[in-house]
Protein backbone atom coordinates (compact mmCIF):
# COMPACT_ATOMS: atom_id res chain seq x y z
CA UNK A 1 0.00 0.00 0.00
CA UNK A 2 1.35 3.52 -0.80
CA UNK A 3 2.06 5.50 2.00
CA UNK A 4 -0.37 8.76 2.44
CA UNK A 5 0.52 12.02 1.23
CA UNK A 6 1.95 14.59 3.60
CA UNK A 7 -1.26 17.27 2.65
CA UNK A 8 0.12 19.73 5.58
CA UNK A 9 3.22 20.28 4.06
CA UNK A 10 3.58 22.14 0.57
CA UNK A 11 7.36 22.91 0.79
CA UNK A 12 9.63 21.98 3.18
CA UNK A 13 12.71 24.20 3.40
CA UNK A 14 15.26 21.70 1.97
CA UNK A 15 12.83 20.61 -1.10
CA UNK A 16 12.78 24.82 -1.98
CA UNK A 17 16.79 24.69 -1.50
CA UNK A 18 16.50 21.99 -4.30
CA UNK A 19 14.46 23.31 -6.50
CA UNK A 20 16.65 26.54 -6.87
CA UNK A 21 19.63 24.06 -7.04
CA UNK A 22 17.57 22.61 -10.25
CA UNK A 23 20.00 25.16 -12.61
CA UNK A 24 18.07 23.84 -16.24
CA UNK A 25 15.01 24.55 -14.85
CA UNK A 26 15.70 28.02 -13.58
CA UNK A 27 16.96 28.65 -16.79
CA UNK A 28 13.73 27.70 -18.44
CA UNK A 29 11.41 30.59 -16.34
CA UNK A 30 9.57 27.30 -14.11
CA UNK A 31 9.04 27.95 -10.69
CA UNK A 32 7.68 24.80 -8.13
CA UNK A 33 4.28 25.82 -7.05
CA UNK A 34 3.85 22.99 -4.48
CA UNK A 35 6.18 19.92 -3.51
CA UNK A 36 5.19 17.48 -0.92
CA UNK A 37 5.66 13.24 -0.63
CA UNK A 38 4.66 11.64 -3.93
CA UNK A 39 2.93 14.88 -5.60
CA UNK A 40 4.06 18.33 -6.88
CA UNK A 41 3.07 21.09 -9.09
CA UNK A 42 5.08 23.12 -11.39
CA UNK A 43 4.33 26.22 -13.56
CA UNK A 44 5.81 27.95 -16.64
CA UNK A 45 4.51 31.01 -18.41
CA UNK A 46 5.16 30.77 -22.05
CA UNK A 47 7.42 32.94 -23.32
CA UNK A 48 9.52 33.67 -26.94
CA UNK A 49 12.06 31.76 -25.85
CA UNK A 50 10.45 28.57 -25.32
CA UNK A 51 8.73 28.38 -28.70
CA UNK A 52 9.47 26.07 -31.79
CA UNK A 53 9.31 27.74 -35.27
CA UNK A 54 5.56 26.96 -35.52
CA UNK A 55 5.02 29.59 -32.27
CA UNK A 56 3.53 26.93 -30.37
CA UNK A 57 5.27 25.60 -27.39
CA UNK A 58 8.82 23.81 -27.97
CA UNK A 59 7.91 20.15 -27.32
CA UNK A 60 11.23 20.14 -24.94
CA UNK A 61 9.93 23.00 -22.85
CA UNK A 62 6.87 20.96 -21.77
CA UNK A 63 8.91 18.29 -21.29
CA UNK A 64 11.16 19.93 -18.69
CA UNK A 65 7.98 21.38 -17.25
CA UNK A 66 6.41 18.02 -16.63
CA UNK A 67 10.12 16.20 -15.75
CA UNK A 68 10.88 19.13 -13.18
CA UNK A 69 7.01 18.34 -11.53
CA UNK A 70 7.97 14.08 -11.91
CA UNK A 71 11.91 15.24 -9.64
CA UNK A 72 10.22 16.97 -7.11
CA UNK A 73 7.51 14.59 -6.14
CA UNK A 74 10.17 11.56 -6.24
CA UNK A 75 12.53 13.47 -4.24
CA UNK A 76 10.09 14.76 -1.90
CA UNK A 77 9.41 11.48 -1.06
CA UNK A 78 13.02 10.77 0.11
CA UNK A 79 15.23 10.89 3.39
CA UNK A 80 17.94 13.34 2.70
CA UNK A 81 21.06 11.75 0.50
CA UNK A 82 18.29 9.73 -1.56
CA UNK A 83 18.29 10.67 -5.11
CA UNK A 84 15.31 10.08 -7.03
CA UNK A 85 16.43 9.75 -10.80
CA UNK A 86 14.12 9.73 -14.14
CA UNK A 87 15.32 6.36 -15.66
CA UNK A 88 12.29 6.56 -18.56
CA UNK A 89 9.78 9.18 -19.57
CA UNK A 90 7.39 9.12 -22.01
CA UNK A 91 5.42 12.03 -23.00
CA UNK A 92 2.56 12.55 -25.33
CA UNK A 93 1.72 16.04 -26.83
CA UNK A 94 -2.41 15.89 -27.00
CA UNK A 95 -2.45 20.22 -28.12
CA UNK A 96 -0.09 22.30 -28.84
CA UNK A 97 0.80 25.24 -26.03
CA UNK A 98 -0.02 28.59 -27.37
CA UNK A 99 0.18 31.07 -24.85
CA UNK A 100 -0.32 31.69 -20.88
CA UNK A 101 0.69 30.05 -18.04
CA UNK A 102 1.21 26.27 -18.37
CA UNK A 103 0.91 24.16 -15.62
CA UNK A 104 2.19 20.27 -14.54
CA UNK A 105 0.94 18.25 -11.82
CA UNK A 106 2.65 15.48 -10.85
CA UNK A 107 1.42 12.28 -8.78
CA UNK A 108 2.95 9.20 -7.46
CA UNK A 109 0.31 5.73 -9.03
CA UNK A 110 2.71 2.90 -8.21
CA UNK A 111 5.70 1.80 -6.45
CA UNK A 112 6.97 -1.33 -5.85
CA UNK A 113 11.00 -1.43 -4.17
CA UNK A 114 12.96 1.17 -5.28
CA UNK A 115 10.66 2.05 -8.28
CA UNK A 116 8.09 4.33 -8.29
CA UNK A 117 6.01 5.17 -11.50
CA UNK A 118 4.00 8.74 -12.15
CA UNK A 119 1.63 10.35 -13.65
CA UNK A 120 2.11 13.82 -15.08
CA UNK A 121 -0.30 16.53 -16.63
CA UNK A 122 0.19 19.47 -18.49
CA UNK A 123 -2.48 21.82 -18.25
CA UNK A 124 -3.17 25.37 -20.52
CA UNK A 125 -5.04 28.11 -18.68
CA UNK A 126 -8.57 26.59 -19.58
CA UNK A 127 -8.15 23.91 -17.96
CA UNK A 128 -7.09 21.93 -21.10
CA UNK A 129 -4.73 18.92 -20.84
CA UNK A 130 -2.05 19.69 -23.74
CA UNK A 131 0.50 17.03 -22.54
CA UNK A 132 0.57 13.88 -20.43
CA UNK A 133 3.71 11.92 -19.39
CA UNK A 134 4.62 8.35 -17.53
CA UNK A 135 7.79 8.81 -15.60
CA UNK A 136 9.16 5.98 -13.96
CA UNK A 137 11.98 6.63 -10.91
CA UNK A 138 14.09 5.27 -9.49
CA UNK A 139 15.33 5.58 -5.84
CA UNK A 140 18.63 5.77 -4.94
CA UNK A 141 19.07 5.52 -1.07
CA UNK A 142 22.20 7.18 0.31
CA UNK A 143 25.18 5.64 0.47
CA UNK A 144 26.61 4.31 3.77
C1 LIG B 1 19.09 4.76 -11.72
C2 LIG B 1 20.19 3.75 -11.99
C3 LIG B 1 19.52 2.42 -12.26
C4 LIG B 1 21.05 3.70 -10.78
O1 LIG B 1 21.56 2.42 -10.49
P1 LIG B 1 22.62 2.20 -9.32
O2 LIG B 1 22.84 0.77 -9.25
O3 LIG B 1 22.21 2.90 -8.09
O4 LIG B 1 23.82 2.93 -9.98
P2 LIG B 1 25.05 3.71 -9.41
O5 LIG B 1 24.70 4.70 -8.35
O6 LIG B 1 26.10 2.72 -9.08
O7 LIG B 1 25.43 4.52 -10.72
C5 LIG B 1 25.54 3.93 -12.03
C6 LIG B 1 26.78 4.49 -12.71
O8 LIG B 1 26.69 5.93 -12.74
C7 LIG B 1 27.81 6.48 -12.04
N1 LIG B 1 27.33 7.65 -11.31
C8 LIG B 1 26.31 7.69 -10.45
N2 LIG B 1 26.15 8.95 -9.98
C9 LIG B 1 27.11 9.69 -10.56
C10 LIG B 1 27.45 11.06 -10.50
N3 LIG B 1 26.78 11.92 -9.71
N4 LIG B 1 28.48 11.50 -11.24
C11 LIG B 1 29.16 10.66 -12.03
N5 LIG B 1 28.89 9.33 -12.15
C12 LIG B 1 27.87 8.87 -11.42
C13 LIG B 1 28.29 5.40 -11.11
O9 LIG B 1 29.64 5.57 -10.77
C14 LIG B 1 28.05 4.18 -11.94
O10 LIG B 1 29.08 4.03 -12.91
P3 LIG B 1 29.80 2.62 -13.17
O11 LIG B 1 28.71 1.67 -13.58
O12 LIG B 1 30.42 2.27 -11.86
O13 LIG B 1 30.79 2.91 -14.26
C15 LIG B 1 21.07 4.18 -13.17
O14 LIG B 1 20.58 3.63 -14.35
C16 LIG B 1 21.13 5.68 -13.36
O15 LIG B 1 21.67 6.40 -12.50
N6 LIG B 1 20.59 6.16 -14.54
C17 LIG B 1 20.62 7.60 -14.86
C18 LIG B 1 19.41 8.33 -14.29
C19 LIG B 1 19.44 9.78 -14.70
O16 LIG B 1 20.51 10.37 -14.83
N7 LIG B 1 18.21 10.36 -14.95
C20 LIG B 1 18.11 11.71 -15.42
C21 LIG B 1 18.38 12.72 -14.33
S1 LIG B 1 17.14 12.57 -13.05
C22 LIG B 1 16.17 13.90 -13.28
O17 LIG B 1 16.53 14.76 -14.02
C23 LIG B 1 14.88 13.95 -12.51
C24 LIG B 1 14.88 15.11 -11.64
C25 LIG B 1 14.31 16.30 -12.02
C26 LIG B 1 14.27 17.39 -11.16
C27 LIG B 1 14.82 17.29 -9.92
C28 LIG B 1 15.42 16.11 -9.54
C29 LIG B 1 15.44 15.02 -10.38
Amino acid sequence: MLPPYQEDITMRDDLEAFARANAFAQLCGIEVVEARPGHAVTRMTLEDRHRNPFGTASAGAVFMLAETAFGMAINAELAPGGQGVAVNLAISYLRPGVEGVLTATARRSASGGPLASYEVEVRNEEGEVIAHAQAMGFCKRPKS
